[in-house]
């Protein structure tokens, strides 16, 4: 025998002996090792290894997500209660707390100081905005973050930005008019609208974010009549835009922080390097900071000139224009420039898809709802003007909740039925007691959206069970945090509203439940320019036209989730007013 051929034979021994030994162990963990749950809390039966996993895929599979109506969470939320444990795996346990009264009082009172960002969500953004403040704990620097960019959310940044938000969506408005024309040549019954959607906001964030926009929708414009739209069975038609290269990059950034964020934690982080290496992740990466960059240096040079003809240049309409009036200000914290481009990423990535399938949903509850469509554009055309007549730009104001109540009731239920978002995550930080329940220190816990819609009438008799176990500060509002909604699946802004007693109504927040934007410190940073965007978005469609019927074929609800939730069939008929019978 060659005498080479003994270490040869001596190495290979070692592998079958080494992945025999690893097949027995894998065998016997899958058979034996069994998620471990915590004592006294509820949850499913453990029978494997998997934990919930099969159950959760097989929920997922009947009704496309495991948060659908009926599907896992609500089934489990009306078997186990408001508070159990699910695992994924043997290793990885999860709270699910679905008590609104419970989750605003954790949130926002004396237990607040208990919970904080999850590990898993930091970890998913970690190879792609480590210094954004959705990447970090609730620490010093998070502080100084919030600080340096949350005043781009108050009431006199918002006016200063309303004409942005107005610009653009008077931009959609005439996309869609142009859309219609082609629609009625082509004879087609309706037009796919979810490009449409991401290429507004995606234009409208990066210009309030960054000060320029993408130019998305002008160049729709300007090629739709050279466009060739596809036709699918049921008569929508489909227009081929060229692409924005910042929409694609944002898009393939979004999903990749989506699959760090499922991953398991090791999994995870060599998952992030690997990406990080690769030549597309560098170059979407590139594509977004080189815009970035340039953004932040223009913003700067503006300064600059508006500070040498003795101008305010804290005029901006931007985030990086406003940051930028206020760098060098004694008293004022600075962001590095890599600080400052990852706050602007976090907003595209935070700010763009949640708005564009808020719009997505919206065109389908409203699709679907003729008379609420008639009575918002009553109320707008009472409150801002006939747009046949005269369309001026709608400002901060005229879509303030005093001015057009049932606008804002549209945009706060579209938020609690459409859940894009669809739970919150965070993780303990101390031993706390969740509804009588005792939870340990690092425990992750998340609140799916799910409980906006299902804590109706037959789940407050669960919860009036757990009264006596509410902190004493929870037992005092308890009334106001858990209004149960009646019919609560259903879209219906009037829930919303309350009678004034002399014919007209006005709009009540507290009239029940809903956190599309989650609660407490770390809830969403650009809430109050969400809600603007919305409003001033639908505001301007509803006053251009009323969707009519679309074929049944693509009016499903049928929804999918890649970091949020979307609907699969996102598609409009829109006629102008003067077309509708009264
Ligand atoms: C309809 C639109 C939107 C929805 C439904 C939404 C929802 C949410 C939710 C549920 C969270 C997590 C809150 C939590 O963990 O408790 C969040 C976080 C955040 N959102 Fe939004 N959001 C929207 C639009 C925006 C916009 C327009 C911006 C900014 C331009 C923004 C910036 C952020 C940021 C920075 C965070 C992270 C906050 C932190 O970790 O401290 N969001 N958002």
């Amino acid at each position: 025998m060659d005498p080479r051929i003994i270490p040869f034979l001596q190495s290979h021994s070692t592998i079958i002996v080494v992945s025999s030994t690893v097949a027995i162990s894998l065998a016997l963990a899958l058979k034996w090792v069994r998620p471990k749950p915590l004592p006294g809390i509820p949850h499913h039966p453990i029978t494997s290894f998997w934990g919930d996993l099969p159950a959760m895929a097989a929920a997922a599979k009947e009704n496309g997500t495991i948060y659908e109506h009926g599907s896992f969470f609500e089934r489990s939320m009306r078997e186990l209660g408001p508070v159990f444990q699910i695992f994924i795996g043997p290793f990885s346990k999860t709270i699910v707390i679905t008590d609104p009264q419970e989750i605003e009082d954790l949130h926002l009172r004396e237990r607040s100081k208990f919970i904080d960002a999850s590990d898993v969500l930091i970890r998913g953004f970690q190879s792609t905005i480590p210094l954004g403040q959705v990447a970090m704990k609730t620490n010093d620097v998070w502080r100084k973050h919030r600080r340096i960019t949350a005043p781009i959310v108050s009431s006199k940044y918002l006016n200063q930005l309303a004409p942005v938000i107005d610009h653009n969506t008077r931009l959609l408005v005439e996309y869609w008019e142009k859309k219609i024309e082609i629609v009625r040549r082509e004879g087609g019954t309706c037009f796919a609208c979810a490009g449409d959607f991401q290429n507004s906001a995606l234009d409208m964030i990066s210009q309030i974010i960054a000060g320029r926009s993408l130019q998305a929708i002008p160049n729709a414009i300007s090629h739709l009549s050279k466009a060739e739209p596809t036709r699918n069975a049921q008569g929508a038609l489909t227009f081929p835009i060229p692409g924005v290269a910042l929409l694609d990059a944002t898009h393939y950034l979004f999903r990749c922080i989506g699959d760090a964020v499922t991953l398991p934690p090791v999994l995870s982080t060599v998952y992030q390097k690997v990406l990080s290496l690769t030549p597309r992740f560098r170059h979407h990466y590139g594509v977004i900071c080189d815009h970035i960059d340039s953004c932040l240096a223009d913003c700067r040079r503006d300064v600059q000139q508006a500070r040498a003809l003795g101008e305010d240049p804290d005029l901006a309409e931007s985030m990086l224009g406003m940051i930028a009036a206020r760098e060098g200000t004694p008293g004022q914290d600075d962001m590095s420039d890599k600080e400052i481009r990852d706050e602007v990423l976090t907003s595209f990535f935070a700010g763009h898809d949640t708005s564009a399938l808020s719009m997505q949903w919206c065109m389908k509850f409203l699709t679907d709802s003729p008379h609420i469509q008639k009575a918002m554009h009553e109320e707008l055309v009472a409150a801002i003007g006939d747009p046949a007549l005269e369309r001026k730009p709608l400002t901060f104001a005229d879509v303030s909740s005093e001015k057009t109540p049932y606008l804002e009731a549209v945009v706060i239920e579209l938020l609690r039925c459409a859940r894009v978002a669809e739970g919150t995550s965070k993780q303990t930080t101390a031993d706390i007691i969740l509804l009588g329940y005792h939870i340990p220190a690092n425990t992750d816990l998340i609140f799916p959206m799910t409980s906006n819609q299902v804590n109706d009438e037959s789940m407050e008799k669960v919860l009036h069970t757990f009264d006596n176990v509410r902190s004493a500060a929870s037992k005092e509002q308890g009334p106001n945090a858990r209004r149960p909604w009646k019919n609560g699946k259903e879209f219906d802004p009037e829930r919303w509203l309350v009678d004034n007693g002399d014919g007209t109504k006005r709009f009540n927040a507290r009239a029940g439940f809903a956190n599309p934007f989650g609660q407490g410190v770390r809830a969403c940073a650009g809430k109050q320019l969400a809600l603007l965007e919305l409003k001033m978005y639908i505001a301007a469609l509803n006053l251009a036209f009323f969707l009519d019927k679309i074929p049944e074929e693509l009016s499903s609800y049928a929804a999918q989730i890649n970091v949020t939730r979307s609907p699969i069939y996102a598609y409009v008929n829109p006629k102008p007013w003067k077309e509708v019978q009264a």
